[in-house]
């Protein structure tokens, strides 16, 4: 480890940042590495905004108020940043929601055309009250009864898209209904482009599992793993992540967040990165010189190299390299505008307890670009992160302001009225107002804060994952084993399945 090495790290999102925070905990100053991160913009961190503002309502009451305007909760589930939370001693800011909490047992749908909002079903007494049961039901039966239908094999390549998968195992109604909506959710585009085997891998496993059916391949893996947990015992521990006690705090919790919003994690990354002696920030200009030889260059995907940053320029040319990789532009990715609304405290809630509610794409299509506001979804953050808003009001029993973030966008292409025109936020309350179920108009919001996010989310489309196998091989054929590529647009698109990939990667170098 005496020999200097470098490392360039192009990019400094959630990818980024976290192979050059695993880089510099593997090489400290003494090893003599330098490692240099290449942010085009003037701040670290990507899509990971949190914000606080200041609110006040007609009747003097004040709060202030957290906003997100990017990912605003994350999962137990994902070791590497609980991680990083262990390491950066972020444990006193976290903000937990428990399992039983209103904001992660109910979920809701609004179906195009119709008023207000239907629950989704979470159990089976509810499945079987809800008017959601005459879609749910029979597919779940068509599922079950598919006995040695296809399978996408999981060591093949095959693909396709999670809409026609979701059609052949639950039918067209339940993959329009509740796969569009799904993907609106987590990908904001259309689930007819999407690749199953990249979004949704483990279901193509359960598939084969099961014999051609996903349902019994669940109900299988549930059975062993509850078989593996008895004969292991509960004591089965983590070795390979450094997480402290922290996996004791996350019993029972669904989601989690920090007091002052999702920044906290990437803020706390980036100031650790300034301390080291051996890491070099390069921001703006100098950045933008490098990207432009790199015409390839997406946000989606970081390029990290072993080498001196000149090097990785030089080496990069002019024309790139880059250019001649294959798949590189092969993937869309949509564009999300995020609209932050605050209104002020009411007797009325203004919506029912819970996570929020999607939106399923319309029948018998999206309708034509820039004709439509084009909503996706509304999350109802207060439920979840309320605990971050600290209210200055003397009544610690009065009512609250009420956060709720929409999201439009995507695959309805920009939205219309445009955001920017005094028709958007009258357009918009009255749309909330129908999806809500509300007689009465909205009460008039204290805040409104629009953030257009232009390709901040990329869409792996069919084929995507053998893609992107070609798009490593012909990396390191090209330019050898000291560079890597990684990011939302070749791997997973979650806060956690970047911090992974990023410390995955510092891991093998
Ligand atoms: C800017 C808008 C975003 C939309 N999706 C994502 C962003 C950043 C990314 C994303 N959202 C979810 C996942 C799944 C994995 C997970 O961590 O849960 C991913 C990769 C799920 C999700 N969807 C919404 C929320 C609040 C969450 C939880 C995670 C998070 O905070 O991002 C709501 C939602 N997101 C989008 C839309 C259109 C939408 C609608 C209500 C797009």
């Amino acid at each position: 480890m005496g020999s200097s090495r470098s490392f360039t790290v192009l990019g400094g999102g959630l990818s980024g940042l976290s192979a050059a925070f695993h880089l510099s905990r593997r090489f400290p100053a003494r090893t003599g590495t330098r490692i240099t991160i290449v942010e085009k913009s003037s701040r670290l961190g990507g899509w990971v905004q949190s914000e606080r503002v200041r609110v006040k309502d007609k009747h003097g009451h004040e709060a202030e108020i957290l906003l997100e305007s990017g990912p605003r909760t994350l999962r137990p589930a994902s070791k590497a940043i609980l991680e990083i939370i262990h390491l950066l001693n972020l444990e006193s800011s976290l903000l937990t929601v428990s399992r039983n909490a209103p904001a992660a047992r109910n979920r809701f749908l609004h179906l195009p055309g119709t008023k207000g909002l239907l629950t989704i079903p979470g159990s089976l007494p509810a499945l079987l009250v809800s008017p959601l049961a005459k879609i749910l039901v029979p597919a779940m039966y068509r599922d079950f009864r598919r006995i040695n239908g296809t399978v996408l094999n999981a060591s093949s390549p095959n693909d396709e898209s999670v809409d026609a998968f979701f059609t052949r195992h639950f039918g067209p109604e339940f993959a329009r209904t509740f796969g569009s909506a799904l993907i609106h959710g987590i990908y904001a585009t259309d689930s007819r482009l999407l690749s199953v085997r990249a979004a949704f891998g483990a279901a193509c496993r359960l598939e084969e599992s099961g014999n051609g059916s996903v349902v019994r391949g669940a109900l299988s893996e549930m059975m062993s793993s509850l078989r593996k947990r008895k004969s292991q015992g509960n004591g089965a521990t983590e070795e390979t992540y450094d997480m402290g006690d922290i996996a004791h705090l996350m019993k029972g919790v669904s989601v989690y967040s920090f007091r002052d919003g999702m920044q906290t994690l990437t803020d706390a990354m980036a100031n650790r990165l300034r301390q080291q002696e051996n890491v070099e920030i390069i921001h703006g200009d100098g950045a933008a010189s490098l990207t432009k030889t790199i015409d390839g260059f997406q946000a989606s995907f970081l390029w990290l190299y072993e080498g001196q940053l000149s090097h990785a320029s030089t080496s990069l040319g002019n024309p790139s390299p880059i250019s001649s990789l294959p798949h590189v532009l092969a993937n869309p990715s949509s564009s999300v505008t995020v609209v932050n609304i605050v209104f002020p405290p009411s007797d009325t809630p203004i919506h029912p307890e819970g996570f929020g509610y999607l939106i399923p794409r319309p029948k018998p299509d999206y309708p034509s670009q820039g004709t439509t506001l084009g909503m996706l979804g509304t999350v109802f953050d207060s439920c979840s992160l309320g605990g971050q808003d600290i209210s200055f009001s003397a009544d610690r029993r009065s009512p609250k302001f009420t956060k709720v973030t929409v999201m439009l966008g995507g695959p309805y292409g920009p939205p219309s009225p445009d955001p920017s025109s005094p028709e958007f936020l009258p357009a918009l309350l009255a749309t909330l107002q129908q999806h809500l179920g509300h007689s009465e108009p909205l009460p008039e919001p204290c805040l409104v804060r629009v953030r257009q996010h232009r390709d901040c989310i990329p869409t792996p489309t069919v084929g995507h994952v053998a893609r992107m196998a070609e798009l490593r091989k012909a990396v390191q054929k090209k330019l050898g084993q000291g560079a890597a590529v990684i990011g939302a647009g070749v791997g997973g698109v979650s806060v956690g399945d970047c911090i992974e990939s990023g410390r995955r990667v510092a891991m093998e170098f």
